[in-house]
């Protein structure tokens, strides 16, 4: 029995050895051939995804060669954390200038509209949404990066099969956040096909993260269905209780993000994959949080952003991605509920105690 035990606990170890060396080795496979590691540029990355990015990013490859920008102020926190410096990506120069100075290897694009705030305002929309990534373009292809720019789900329209949505079908948005996000894929593919550029994208569905608010997206109420119950205020929902659509949490998202950056070429039988974690409508978050908040009321009063989701997909189809290069999700709904109470509820305490 104790022998059992021994081997037992030998295999798990050297199980975990092994993964342990796998992790380390994809980490290091990217590496110049002197031992540096890359250093990345993050383009808009003081919005939802760009922070927790950089931390990634900062803790696999140093915190020096992850280089944040946007044109936003930055807080005193994201100065403390590492090099952060402003980028208009309609300024090619300052670009150009950005990625010669921090010898800039991988670039990974977030500048963006999103899509509520993109109908908002459309011509700002499609500058900095495909005026930018012109630019992004031309400086990777100058510079030899490699390039990464999320698309969405918000990529596909009304004639798109929506239950499920596969990698490769009709895309016709009608957005202009979906169609600056085909035009992203589109061009860069042609950059890869034609110029030999190393571009990489996935297209994501809603993120849902507890520290930074969403920047003015469809799905932003299922982040804001868990701020409304911690705080006990009512939920209004923009959706009808029954539309559903594609979503996962943002460590999911990230980890996603990396492991396609990361991903041997000769894996890669498409540059542009769909990735998700689960679907759920309002109705079946609310349920989900009141296993926590017993007490939240609801209300759904649909508006613009209805018409949005009526056109996106229900189901995502991400089977490709987890064929070609081994994409697992870790949060289902639940599990995400877990976590985003866990952290929602820190941070209150951490407010209280400083008094904020
Ligand atoms: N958050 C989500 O649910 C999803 C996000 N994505 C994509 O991921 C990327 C990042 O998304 P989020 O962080 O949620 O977006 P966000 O809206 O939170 O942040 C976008 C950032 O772009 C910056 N920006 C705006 N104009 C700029 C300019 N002229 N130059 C430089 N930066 C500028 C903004 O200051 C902002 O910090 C976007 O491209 C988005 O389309 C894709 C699918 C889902
Ligand atoms: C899914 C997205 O691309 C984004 N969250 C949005 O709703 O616009």
């Amino acid at each position: 029995m104790a022998r059992l035990a021994w081997v037992t606990s030998r295999a798990r170890h050297s199980w975990l050895t092994s993964q342990a060396q796998q992790c380390w080795l994809n980490t290091r496979r990217h590496y110049h051939p002197n031992g540096d590691p890359p250093r990345i540029l993050i383009t808009g990355s003081l919005g939802q995804l760009g922070t927790g990015l950089a931390k990634l990013l900062r803790g696999k490859y140093g915190t020096q060669n992850v280089i944040m920008s946007d044109i936003v102020k930055p807080t005193k926190d994201i100065v403390n954390s590492g090099p952060y410096v402003f980028a208009d990506i309609l300024d090619f120069k300052c670009l150009q200038e950005i990625v010669v100075t921090y010898r800039i290897d991988w670039l990974v694009h977030f500048s963006a509209l999103l899509s509520a705030i993109g109908e908002q305002n459309v011509p700002l929309a499609i500058r900095v949404n495909i005026e930018g990534l012109h630019n992004v373009m031309e400086l990777s292809k100058q510079y030899n990066l490699r390039v990464f720019v999320p698309s969405t789900i918000g990529a596909f329209g009304p004639d798109s099969p929506r239950n499920p949505t596969p990698n490769l079908t009709i895309q016709r948005p009608r957005t202009i956040y979906g169609v600056s996000k085909v035009h992203a894929e589109l061009l860069g593919e042609y950059y890869h096909h034609r110029f030999g550029l190393d571009f990489r994208c996935l297209r994501f569905p809603g993120v849902i993260s507890a520290d930074t608010m969403p920047g003015g997206g469809t799905t932003d109420y299922a982040v804001q269905v868990f701020h409304d119950a911690i705080e006990g205020r009512e939920f209004e929902c923009y959706l009808r209780p029954t539309t559903r659509l594609p979503m996962m949490y943002i460590d999911d998202c990230l980890r996603s993000l990396w492991e396609m950056l990361v991903a041997p070429e000769e894996k890669l039988k498409r540059r542009t994959y769909n990735v998700t974690a689960m679907s759920f409508s309002p109705e079946e978050i609310v349920s989900a949080v009141r296993k926590h908040f017993p007490d939240l009321k609801a209300t759904y009063k649909p508006d613009s952003r209805q018409n949005i989701a009526d056109t996106w997909p229900e189901i995502f189809d991400d089977n490709e991605a987890r064929w070609d290069w081994g994409w697992q999700h870790h949060y289902d709904l639940e599990a995400m509920c877990e976590i985003m109470f866990t952290l929602l509820q820190q941070q209150q305490q951490m407010e209280s105690v400083s008094g904020r």
